[in-house]
């Protein structure tokens, strides 16, 4: 089944039953306290599995002069039912240890009773029963569609428990959620059904009937405390005891256990009639104490959260589907009288976004464009250029909404010329990083009258930079006067603090353009670790920069940056002198940190990526041993970082160092061909739960992670997306 029927029942029958589920969590929430605030009542006694029922009967026989029953409930309250000297009937709950009167059973507070009745019944006595019970059977089915979905978004039925990529915070935190609560949900939503089938007597209560002895047995008189089952019953077994009620060979004590009753002989202990309960009525035992949490604090906890939980999926299901649904696509002008053709694949709707970015700048500028899904590809008459953005999902797959293109690009010809580009949008927390977007620029080439413009441009993470990187080289292409729209750019505003430069060490005194500012935050503290990102936004454009940043002494951080000529943030940094003030915000990068665990870590940087790696020799407090590969152009590409690095070898927080230095021999020699010669030693690495950390241009990433593939498939006889999928592999590219 494709995900996209498993993720339409998931929200269909989500939306159907979303009142009815949103009641039931609520009501769920309130009556979870119910079993907690009990357990709190002096009645509560956690002695139980201590006391025998001989025990007990003696003690209530010497207290009390007639005694009808001793019932235990779900909140191990013990109550007695007794006849006083005045012949009337009392009922209060006892010490189970020492007979004590603990006063009469008071009325359940009125907010549980309206919740109970209300998630019971809505109120509505029959068919509200019939929809609370139908919306277990609901939210059932919900949880068993939202199973598939984990297992399609983890690759796998294997891939359930893997660690989920950290995209947005409503899906990450939708499929971890769903993960953790799936068993209490799954729980409280098969004995919702139970407990209903029951009420409406579709599984029939069981009856017990005994089959007694008729010699009644009246010789060989024995105290309570002598009875044989008396002694070997503890109360945490009964449910219930009813005494006899006269001194005649009939009457005896019926013992309600938690899996059986039994009639005991009240003058020997002998057991009468024995009787296991049958399957149905365990289950329907199990089902009410599973569903209402009584009989265990940390269930009931439990089950408070479960039912939280569904609040927030709800809340976070629509919320996704909303985002879904937004990507929405208007177009002005008929498909056949566009020149440019904007075709889109995206499965979240995030890529929609970029894509609208475009499709609106192109109608500003007088253009005709026309946005459509690579599902829907047709032939355009008047197609000059041809923009396909698209996501990868699954195993490098297509996103649904593209996984018919390949047989449409065949079917449907284009009658002229066209030229086109393809910008793939993904994640390197994937192992097929944008995969679909290059094979979709194998389709395209080798579909008639197509012309490539350029090579495919990949996106990490919606990169807005990256984006705006490409927007820029294709409008030059097209010759456009195109400006990222503010929708796009104002995506999200950060918290900023003011830095002072400590250190710069000025472009023009190195080789290749490039330098290392140091900064330190000049008020309040700011949490960050190396591998976190610098975020300086452009007060000209309002565009953003991400700079990967190292963690240097007393909390300050170190960012290596190169010059570009027409670049504006890397000019205005490279101006700053020592004491000068600047504005950024720290955005965290959990997935690229020094390891805690790992013995072994290679870092591997070309050029700027070295910057984070700095940091983390610095931190590298655990020792672990580090490998350093670094790619440049020159020896004294290198000068830049020599000192910090000769420090921290002799330190030993780095433990060794290869560089690749394009330009000092005839060949030219580059990263990934040191990584070759080292191959045996990082496949070891890798074998013994090492981590491999990449850190640089999507390039040099493109030809590291095919070098390392080989190097995985040489020694180790597996590929590199198998180190990836167990986090050995991390990666920050840009
Ligand atoms: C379940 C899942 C699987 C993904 N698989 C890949 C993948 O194999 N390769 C990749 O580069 N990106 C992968 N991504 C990242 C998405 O392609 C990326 O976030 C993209 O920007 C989403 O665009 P959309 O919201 O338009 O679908 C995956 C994301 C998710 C949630």
């Amino acid at each position: 089944m494709t995900l996209s029927v498993w993720r339409y029942s998931h929200l269909v029958l989500a939306v159907s039953s979303s009142i009815f589920i949103l009641l039931a969590s609520i009501t769920g929430i309130i009556l979870a306290f119910e079993p907690i605030s009990n357990r709190v009542q002096p009645y509560t006694t956690n002695n139980l599995n201590e006391i025998t029922v001989a025990e007990i009967a003696t003690t209530l026989r010497e207290n009390y002069t007639e005694i009808i029953s001793l019932e235990i409930d779900k909140n191990d309250w013990v109550t007695a039912s007794i006849i006083d000297g005045e012949g009337n009937n009392e009922i209060f709950y006892i010490n189970p240890k020492t007979g004590e009167n603990l006063g009469k059973p008071t009325e359940t507070n009125s907010i549980f009773q309206f919740a109970t009745n209300l998630h019971r019944s809505l109120f509505l006595k029959s068919i509200g029963r019939f929809f609370i019970g139908l919306t277990s059977l609901l939210l059932f089915l919900i949880s068993i569609t939202g199973i598939f979905l984990i297992f399609k978004k983890q690759g796998g039925f294997r891939g359930f428990f893997r660690p989920i990529v950290k995209e947005k915070f409503n899906p990450y935190y939708h499929t971890l959620f769903g993960r953790w609560l799936l068993i209490p949900i799954l729980i409280i939503t098969i004995s919702g059904v139970y407990l209903s089938l029951e009420q409406f007597a579709i599984i029939p209560k069981s009856k017990i009937v005994h089959q007694e002895d008729t010699l009644f047995a009246e010789e060989s008189l024995l105290t309570l405390s002598q009875f044989e089952i008396f002694n070997n019953t503890k109360l945490s077994d009964v449910r219930k005891i009813e005494f006899p009620f006269a001194e005649f060979p009939d009457s005896y004590f019926l013992l309600q256990l938690k899996n059986k009753e039994v009639l005991v002989n009240q003058f020997n202990g002998t057991i009468v009639s024995e009787f296991n309960y049958p399957f149905t009525a365990l289950i329907s035992y199990y089902s009410l104490i599973l569903h209402t949490g009584q009989a265990s604090i940390l269930w009931s906890i439990i089950l408070l959260l479960a039912c939280i939980g569904i609040l927030f999926f709800m809340y976070s299901g629509f919320s996704i589907a909303l985002q879904r649904r937004k990507s929405r696509i208007k177009n002005r002008f008929k498909k056949d009288a566009c020149e440019y053709v904007i075709l889109i694949g995206s499965e979240n709707g995030n890529t929609f976004h970029f894509a609208n970015a475009l499709h609106s700048e192109l109608i500003r500028l007088g253009k005709k464009s026309f946005l459509a899904e690579l599902n829907s590809y047709k032939s355009y008459k008047n197609m000059q250029q041809l923009v396909v953005m698209t996501a990868t999902y699954g195993k490098g797959e297509a996103p649904t909404n593209a996984k018919k293109f390949n047989a449409l690009l065949q079917t449907h010809q284009q009658g002229k010329p066209f030229d086109y580009s393809v910008v793939g949008f993904g994640s390197l927390a994937y192992p097929d990083f944008c995969q679909f977007a290059y094979d979709v620029d194998d389709m395209l080439q080798q579909h008639a009258n197509s012309n490539r413009l350029d090579n495919v441009f990949t996106i990490n993470n919606q990169s807005l930079e990256s984006f705006n990187q490409w927007l820029l080289q294709w409008k030059d292409k097209e010759n456009l006067d195109i400006r990222l729209p503010s929708t796009v750019i104002n995506k999200k505003k950060r918290k900023t603090y003011t830095f002072e430069v400590t250190k710069n060490t000025k472009a023009d005194e190195q080789s290749d353009n490039t330098f290392l500012i140091q900064l330190k935050v000049t008020l309040g503290k700011v949490r960050f670790k190396s591998g976190d990102l610098l975020s300086i936004v452009s007060d000209k454009d309002h565009r953003e920069r991400l700079y990967s940043i190292g963690k240097s002494d007393g909390n300050t951080i170190l960012i290596s940056v190169k010059l570009h000529d027409k670049g504006y943030i890397s000019n205005r940094l490279n101006n700053l002198n020592i004491g000068d003030k600047i504005e950024c915000s720290i955005v965290k990068n959990k997935g690229f940190r020094l390891p805690k665990k790992a013995k072994n870590v290679v870092l591997i940087a070309t050029g700027t990526g070295i910057g984070p790696y700095l940091g983390m020799m610095h931190e590298n407090n655990k020792k672990s041993d580090l490998h350093l590969y670094w790619g440049g152009r020159k020896k004294e590409s290198f000068n830049l970082y020599k000192k910090e690095i000769d420090a921290q070898l002799e330190k030993g927080n780095l433990v060794s160092l290869r560089l690749a230095l394009s330009q000092e021999q005839k060949e030219k020699l580059y990263i990934q061909h040191v990584l070759k010669e080292d191959g045996e030693k990082i496949s070891e690495i890798l074998k013994n739960k090492g981590v491999v950390m990449i850190c640089g241009s999507v390039v040099m990433q493109k030809e590291v992670t095919n070098m390392l593939d080989e190097i995985c498939k040489k020694y180790l006889k597996k590929s590199l997306s198998y180190y990836q999928n167990k986090s050995a592999v991390l990666m920050d590219c840009y």
